[in-house]
């Protein structure tokens, strides 16, 4: 787990444990350290793209016929992980680029889109964004308004998305639109979007509280034609493509506040023993024991969990109120534990100069993006109540 204490070895095999310690060895020495300066520059570190992608991250559940590493999700989170360790902004663009683009045009493309859009997505060449939410359509995705209509073989996009991760930098974007607007759910179909479109353009970055290494913008589109090829599944069954893609997409991403979990750990524990008050080491001090007791604790549950929730992915068995469990709970412990940090270093945790600060403004994205917490909760309670019948 490269840590300065023993830990709970999870079993998750030398091929995922070898991972984890490469991109640990790779993101401490080489993102780490950047990490205060991609925050205050409010800007991602372009040159990642390609190193990611030359250690087979990006299309990390990708086959290898499409240029993926086929890990799979379990190792997917562990990668996850150990990058929002050292810098949780660059972690969210790298699971949307890597999880909710990519591996959305690998379920659900033709044979003739993964050939087309996957080898660069998986090299690095190329960068992923996903746009489902929209100015007035965040929780309620379903009620999305960007029209697409029909125009022999094109279809013309109108409207607009906003949030979007990635959205100032992607090559490639999977969309949601309305193809007809009186089905409902059944009247959502999604398409790749290459940036070069005529009629699409990107907006000004978003000056976000947190996750500012992560570049997110609002998508305009103004009769934006897009060939018929480009669909993702098939007409009217978008809804299906975006409800299967947030239940992987919610596992992968709860990679990210475990990664800051362990980050608030990895601050705390050498501070306690350096610092000194009272004649003595805080860490001396039982109540500053009983912090990196529940510290430990909580990210040691939050991890067991995942990998359980990735490991049913890997088996074809995802199961959406875990998807949802898991990031519900991962997310909210790591901005607590984000708070304790702040906390425990006491004057020193409130100033920019340590990481704290921004572990908590990053952590927080986790109870909104995704789901907010209030829909994950809502969607754990109905499921399990279904069930139960
Ligand atoms: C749960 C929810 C509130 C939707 O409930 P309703 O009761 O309206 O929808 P409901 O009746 O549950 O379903 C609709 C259709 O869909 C099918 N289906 C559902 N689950 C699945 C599934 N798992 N697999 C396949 N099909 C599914 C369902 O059968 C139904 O089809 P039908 O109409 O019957 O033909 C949904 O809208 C949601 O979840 N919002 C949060 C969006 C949200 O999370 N954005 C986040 C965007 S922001 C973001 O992602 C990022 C932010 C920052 C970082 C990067 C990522």
């Amino acid at each position: 787990m490269n840590s300065s204490y023993p830990t709970l070895n999870y079993h998750l095999g030398e091929e995922i444990d070898m991972l984890r310690d490469s991109v640990y060895q790779f993101c401490q020495k080489e993102l780490a350290p950047r990490a205060q300066q991609i925050d205050s520059s409010n800007e991602f570190p372009m040159d990642m793209w390609q190193k990611f992608g030359d250690m087979g991250l990006l299309g990390i559940t990708v086959s290898e016929t499409y240029g993926g590493s086929a890990m799979g999700y379990l190792a997917h989170v562990v990668a996850m992980e150990e990058i929002s360790r050292a810098s949780a902004s660059v972690a969210l663009s790298y699971g949307a680029h890597s999880n909710l683009c990519v591996n959305q045009i690998f379920k659900n493309g033709s044979e003739q889109q993964k050939q087309k859009y996957l080898p660069k997505l998986c090299s690095g060449e190329h960068i992923g964004a996903l746009a489902m939410s929209e100015p007035n359509a965040g929780s309620d995705v379903v009620s999305m308004a960007l029209k697409a209509e029909k125009k022999g073989d094109h279809y013309i996009l109108n409207g607009n998305k906003m949030w979007i991760t990635n959205g100032p930098d992607a090559h490639t974007y999977v969309i949601y639109a309305k193809t007809d607007n009186s089905a409902g759910s059944k009247g959502i179909t999604a398409f790749i979007v290459e940036r070069d479109s005529d009629g699409f353009s990107r907006h000004q970055k978003l000056d976000k509280l947190g996750m500012r290494g992560s570049n997110t913008c609002e998508l305009v589109f103004q009769d934006c034609a897009v060939p018929a090829a480009n669909i993702l599944g098939s007409v009217g069954q978008g809804v299906k493509v975006l409800m299967s893609g947030l239940d992987y997409e919610r596992t992968v991403l709860a990679g990210g506040p475990v990664g800051i979990m362990q980050a608030c750990l990895d601050v705390v524990l050498p501070y306690l023993h350096d610092r000194k008050q009272f004649g003595q080491s805080i860490g001396e001090f039982q109540l500053m024991q009983g912090k990196i007791a529940d510290m430990y604790t909580e990210l040691a549950a939050s991890r067991a969990y995942l990998y359980a929730v990735a490991r049913a992915c890997d088996l074809g068995e995802s199961s959406r109120k875990d998807a949802a469990g898991v990031i519900l709970y991962s997310a909210e412990k790591a901005t607590q534990m984000a708070l304790q940090a702040i906390q425990a270093l006491g004057g020193n945790g409130y100033i920019n100069e340590f990481t704290t600060g921004r572990l908590l403004r990053d952590a927080k994205l986790y109870e909104i993006g995704a789901g907010t917490s209030e829909i994950r909760r809502m969607l754990i309670g109905r499921e399990l109540f279904e069930q139960s019948r």
